[in-house]
């Protein structure tokens, strides 16, 4: 099976020693669909991050498509980032600017000609289910709308990867289902999907699977997993639990 990504023993550390993520090791193969669960601040984002070049490790060696991210030289990381379609919170949408114009930014860097860039735009908002919004701003969107004209942003660029960051955060029941079924389809469709999320009931009813982060350690990585909370809470508990006996001794 071909490898998309490779973790092998990755930590992460930030500047002010805060761990992000510790000794990690996972493959991803091409085409999966895969959950990354964990409370706040247990380092999802960081997993993210670091599959996409957003971060770079402190320890350990990373591989996405057969590349070594270590042997990237700086300058060419860009061009590198350009098959990872990203979907997060913190990358908004311009606000002065409509719908059409939001996704097609993130074709430009792609040097790609004017009539190309428009055809592939309304490609995917037919694709998304939201030609209607191609000429609304984002303040005149609903929540689901917004939320897939990001997916849209994400998905214009034709990636090999697509990596989430809690896509049904602030959408109601019926928005999430809509947009996990819609990833879904698109994962059938060939693009490997790689999707932090903090809803239970979504990813324990799509069976994908899930690997669960606790305090930036991988705790549990499941075929057709559930969102785990019992394994959360186990180790949440053994790591609490050795750390009293670790202040017992000092
Ligand atoms: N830029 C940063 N500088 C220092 N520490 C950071 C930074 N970003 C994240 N961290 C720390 O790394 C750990 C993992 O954070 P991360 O954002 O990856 O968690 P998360 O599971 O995505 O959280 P959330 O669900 O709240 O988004 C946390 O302890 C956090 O405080």
């Amino acid at each position: 099976m071909v490898k998309d990504v490779i973790f092998r023993d990755v930590t992460k550390t930030y500047e002010d020693g805060s761990i992000g993520l510790e000794r990690a090791s996972f493959e991803i193969e091409k085409g999966e669909f895969v959950f990354v669960v964990g409370k706040s601040g247990s380092g999802k984002s960081t997993l993210l991050k670091l599959i996409s070049t957003q971060l770079m490790a402190s320890c350990g060696e990373i591989e996405v498509g057969g590349i070594d991210l270590d042997t990237i030289p700086k300058g060419k990381l860009p061009y590198f980032r350009r098959q990872f379609g990203i979907m997060e919170r913190e990358l908004g949408l311009v606000t002065d600017l409509d719908v059409t114009a939001n996704i097609s930014l993130a074709m430009f860097a792609t040097e790609q000609p004017f009539r190309l860039i428009k055809k592939r735009v309304e490609q995917t908002l037919t694709t998304l289910g939201i030609s209607h919004c191609a000429k609304m701003y984002p303040r005149q969107l609903s929540g689901g709308e917004a939320a897939r004209v990001l997916l849209a942003r994400a998905l214009v660029i034709n990636p090999k990867i697509l990596i989430i960051d809690e896509p049904t955060a602030n959408l109601d029941e019926d928005a999430s289902w809509d947009l996990m079924c819609l990833l879904r389809d698109l994962n059938r469709m060939g693009v490997t999907m790689i999707v932090a999320s903090h809803s239970r009931e979504l990813v324990t009813i799509m069976r994908k699977r899930v690997i669960t982060l606790v305090s930036g350690k991988i705790v549990k990585d499941e075929k057709r997993g559930i969102y785990n909370d019992k394994a959360m809470d186990i180790f949440a508990e053994k790591r609490v639990e050795n750390e009293r006996r670790y202040y017992e001794r000092v």
